[in-house]
């Protein structure tokens, strides 16, 4: 596993000025240079302490809150089906410390946009980008909106079918739910061969919303996802090694 290097610089040079760190964000970014990440008390006494909150992060410490993020995910072999390598994401939620970092990267990374590049609407896919999608939204002032499995919603919806590393689907978006020329940018947890992704961009572009990106917490890169997204930017937080 490995956090990029270029991410990291890149995070480092926007971090400073553009969008000032709260004292929980500090604490939780931090935090994660130390090896006490999974305990949400030491990070709120150094808050407390006021001593975090008056740093901005370094590289160093945004690279580390990246090795913590990777650290925490866990790899469970032959899930759900043979031959699948699954990775949890899941204990990135259950640390109140590390989802704090983990928000607050994923607000930087969005600077790679550009950064007059702000979405009006996050688009969230079902189910794992609902974990941090409406916190993400909330934090660029933007609407949240779900793309979900066939048959969820209720109304009149667009449907688009797709494959997944383990399996063939149906996304759906309600009618209406994305506003034609919209700026939106769509989240997962993970992009692996791409397949999600991809329906869930022809959705929003049925909908007459522009699609100005991806953003995935984790990369695979050996399925080589992003063959599929049409060139339209991809933004990846972290990525596997294999
Ligand atoms: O790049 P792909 O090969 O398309 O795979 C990535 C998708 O697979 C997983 O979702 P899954 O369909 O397992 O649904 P879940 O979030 O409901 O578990 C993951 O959360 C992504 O949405
Ligand atoms: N290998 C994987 N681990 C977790 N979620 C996934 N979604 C698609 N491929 C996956």
């Amino acid at each position: 596993m490995s956090a990029s290097a270029d991410t990291t610089k890149s995070l480092a040079q926007t971090s400073k000025d553009q969008i000032p760190l709260t004292s929980v964000e500090a604490a939780a970014l931090a935090s994660s240079t130390v090896s006490d990440t999974r305990n949400p008390q030491a990070a709120s006494s150094d808050a407390s302490r006021g001593q975090s909150a008056a740093a901005a992060p370094s590289a160093a410490e945004l690279a580390s809150t990246k090795i913590t993020l990777l650290g925490a995910l866990k790899h469970f072999p032959d899930f759900p089906i043979p031959g699948i390598q699954f990775i949890d994401i899941l204990p990135l939620f259950q640390d109140p410390v590390i989802h704090t970092a983990l928000l607050r990267a994923l607000e930087l990374q969005i600077l790679e946009f550009g950064e007059h590049a702000k979405p009006d609407v996050v688009v969230g896919l079902d189910a794992r980008g609902f974990l941090f999608g409406p916190s993400l939204a909330l934090r660029l002032n933007a609407s949240f909106v779900p793309v979900r499995k066939t048959g969820k919603m209720p109304g009149p919806c667009v449907t688009a079918a797709y494959e997944k590393e383990y399996g063939t689907d149906f996304f759906q978006m309600q009618e209406g739910a994305v506003k034609p020329g919209q700026k939106v940018l769509v989240v997962d947890d993970i992009i692996a061969t791409g397949g999600s992704a991809a329906a869930a961009g022809s959705l929003v572009k049925q909908l007459g919303g522009e699609l100005m990106g991806y953003l995935f917490i984790l990369e695979i890169p050996f399925l080589n996802g992003r063959s599929k997204l049409d060139g339209v930017q991809t933004v990846t937080l972290l990525e596997t090694d294999e």
